[in-house]
């Protein structure tokens, strides 16, 4: 029996950076997808739509990828996002566009890497069960954004998840002696970011309480660990109108 499907046509964004490159590698190896436009700095978007791109793939930088996405939206286009910079106001934003053009669907995931899916996941269950938590996250030095999307959406989730369990603040009887030695915080989070070359996207989550820690760590080696899914996402997001968060849903 023959599949009659026809391929999904797949759009790049961001196609010469570190991540478009991968993606358009894993695109074109599919035998289910079609790369039909690799757009970059300088080349028009409206190549992807003239391309008749089904779902775009957004591998960008914060300050372009609210333009990129309105764009798609408007044109109906369906679009995967990766890149980071995503706080609540811009989520509004995006479910305000997709509130005229019900068809569409817009997954935004902070880590695209199945572990570090899990890695969230598990640390959100651990959370009300330890006294403290902090989120160490390290990458490589050309990253542009401090902290990353993965730690800001680890430590909002952690935050949560304490909140719910009535949990109160954490025990720390520290005064800094210089601004920034006991990182950023968030949601009453610390995170802390390290920039290091040989560092490919590194995350640890430390708990403690009383005599025991917990230490949840993943390691992206190397960015074909976030291809499974990219494509995972291109393949679901037709079938998923509207705003989805995160990879999880789609590993039910
Ligand atoms: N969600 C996830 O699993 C992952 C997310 N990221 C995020 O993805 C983003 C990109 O990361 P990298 O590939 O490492 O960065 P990069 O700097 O290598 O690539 C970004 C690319 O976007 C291009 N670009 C800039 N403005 C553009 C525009 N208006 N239209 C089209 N292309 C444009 C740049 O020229 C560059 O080629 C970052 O925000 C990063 O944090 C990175 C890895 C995994
Ligand atoms: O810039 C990166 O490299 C990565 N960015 C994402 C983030 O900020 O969390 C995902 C992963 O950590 C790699």
């Amino acid at each position: 029996m023959t599949d009659e499907r026809e391929p999904i046509r797949v759009g790049v964004l961001g196609a010469r950076g570190r991540m478009g490159l991968e993606v358009c590698k894993a695109v074109d190896a599919a035998e289910d997808l079609e790369l039909v436009a690799m757009v970059d700095q300088g080349d028009w978007l409206f190549n992807a739509s003239d391309a008749g791109a089904q779902v775009l793939v957004d591998f960008t930088t914060p300050d372009v990828v609210m333009d990129n996405l309105h764009y798609a939206v408007d044109q109906g286009i369906n679009v995967v996002v990766g890149t980071t910079g995503f706080t609540e106001q811009r989520l509004d934003r995006v479910r305000g566009w997709l509130s005229h053009k019900p068809g569409v669907g817009v997954l935004i995931a902070p880590n695209f890497g199945i572990g570090a899916v899990l890695m969230m996941q598990f640390a959100e269950r651990a959370a009300r069960f330890f006294e403290s938590v902090e989120i160490v996250e390290q990458h490589h030095p050309r990253k542009l954004d401090a902290p990353s999307g993965t730690a800001s959406h680890t430590a909002r989730r952690i935050a949560e998840a304490r909140a719910a369990a009535g949990c109160g603040p954490m025990p720390d009887a520290t005064k800094e002696s210089l601004a920034g030695a006991r990182g950023a915080e968030i949601d009453g989070v610390r995170v802390h970011a390290v920039r290091a070359s040989g560092l490919v996207a590194h995350q640890e989550v430390l708990f403690g309480t009383e005599g025991e820690t917990l230490t949840i760590r993943h390691d992206s080696l190397d960015r074909v660990s976030f291809m499974p899914g990219v494509l995972l996402a291109v393949r679901s997001i037709m079938s998923r109108p509207g705003l989805t968060i995160g990879l999880d849903a789609l590993l039910d």
